[in-house]
């Protein structure tokens, strides 16, 4: 029976897929797999048998990526499987920062019980809650991955003029991306044209900050900035003078923080990007699917610190073996295997970045004895056999 911690809500129609072999709850101890949305896991202390993260969303800043590695925990996320989610709210956030819908509908609750005159001050008020159209206004797009394509393509039918910035585009962004989209050379491209502004990056240590005093001084008077990424990557203490003195129109982010709530012009949404059924069903099937494959084959599909690696299985057992990317170490692996006498069938080896992971079929039993001398090598932190 393996074991399956959750530690967020997950979708049923995922955890269903789990099926009989396998034990799933809220509240374990030593799990092989853990499927988390956005529950924070800096602190948590990794159980041993723990083998692999799956991540139902996209962002993994809420997971120790650098200290799962070193643990040969492979950690997986769902690329792309929320993204129409995130792309419907941002695109409302649009015509909500423009229009003043909320402020307005606010207002118009205070005029209860005011009978027959309810229109005429109506009338009278509304020229309070005025706001520009999007149409034909710019919209600067920072990160171009699966929602910063879907937001770029969708606001240009909308009539906007939409500039991308993304340094490290993929080839798939590349061939979804409408070619109406402007290509911007830098971030101060899109900073100092855009009438509207909009983040779809990952957290990490070089975005943090990435909107800061410097970027919004850039900026264009006016301007409406939307973080629908993570609250860290705009700076609340540059930003709250810029909101105050008009320059930035108005910020809305699904990551609001104590000093930006109530703050006028700040549309403060509570982490509803991904919250749609479909979002949270394909999440949960994705996650469950690749920490199921990982489990029982040890496939790799959609991680972010060990390569994707994949082969059907065709020998009596497989040995899976997560390691650094340095060289001579697969030699030293069949140099064990012949030695213990163990004949390999098939195998394949991936790396990326500093990891490797390579899968060894073998036509033996193995001995907990080779899983130990395997893992007693240098580059090796995980040896298993399935
Ligand atoms: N609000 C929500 O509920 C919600 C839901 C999903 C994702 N997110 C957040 O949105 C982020 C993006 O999600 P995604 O699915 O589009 O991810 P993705 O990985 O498909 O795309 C991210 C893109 O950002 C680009 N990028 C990285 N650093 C950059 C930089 N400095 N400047 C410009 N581009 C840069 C990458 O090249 C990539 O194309 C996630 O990391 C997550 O933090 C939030
Ligand atoms: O799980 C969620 O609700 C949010 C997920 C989102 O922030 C993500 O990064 O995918």
């Amino acid at each position: 029976m393996h074991k399956v911690l959750c530690l967020n809500k997950i979708s049923p129609i995922g955890t269903d897929r789990l099926g009989a072999e396998y034990e799933f709850s809220t509240d374990m101890q030593n799990p092989e797999g853990i499927l988390v949305r956005s529950a924070a896991m800096h602190d948590m202390e990794l159980p041993a048998e723990l083998l692999a993260i799956a991540r139902a969303g996209a962002g993994v800043n809420n997971i120790p990526i650098a200290k799962c590695s070193e643990a040969g925990i492979v950690v997986f996320n769902t690329p792309g499987a929320n993204a129409n989610a995130v792309k419907e709210l941002v695109l409302a956030a649009l015509f909500m920062t423009s229009r003043k819908i909320i402020p307005a509908i606010e207002w118009a609750k205070t005029l209860k019980g005011s009978g027959k005159e309810v229109s005429k001050l109506v009338e009278k008020g509304k020229s309070a809650f005025a706001g520009p159209e999007i149409l034909g206004k710019k919209l600067g797009v920072i990160g171009l991955g699966a929602i910063g394509v879907l937001v770029a393509n969708a606001a240009q039918t909308l009539g906007m003029q939409v500039y991308g910035f993304d340094p490290f585009l993929s080839v798939d962004a590349a061939w979804n991306l409408s070619s109406s989209i402007t290509k911007a050379a830098s971030i101060d491209d899109i900073l100092t044209n855009c009438d509207y502004i909009t983040i779809h990056v990952p957290l990490n240590d070089s975005t943090r900050g990435l909107i800061g005093g410097d970027a919004l001084a850039k900026t264009k008077p006016g301007v409406r900035l939307l973080n629908f990424s993570r609250g860290e990557l705009v700076d609340t203490a540059a930003l709250l003078p810029a909101l105050e003195s008009g320059h930035v129109a108005a910020y809305a982010t699904d990551f609001p923080d104590d000093a930006l709530i109530g703050v006028e012009n700040v549309l403060a949404i509570p982490h509803l990007g991904a919250s749609t059924p479909e979002s949270e069903d394909n999440c949960a099937m994705m996650a469950v699917d690749q920490l199921k494959d990982y489990i029982e084959n040890g496939n790799i599909k959609n991680s972010v610190n060990f390569p994707a690696i994949s082969m059907p299985r065709d020998a009596q057992t497989r040995i899976c073996i997560a390691h650094r990317n340095i060289p001579n170490t697969i030699g030293s692996f069949t140099a064990l295997c012949g030695a213990a006498g163990i004949n390999i069938e098939n195998m394949l080896s991936k790396s990326r970045g500093d990891w490797a992971y390579t899968i060894l079929d073998v036509s033996n039993d193995v001995t907990p004895d080779l899983l130990a001398e395997l893992e007693a090598l240098d580059p090796v932190v995980r040896a298993r056999a399935i």
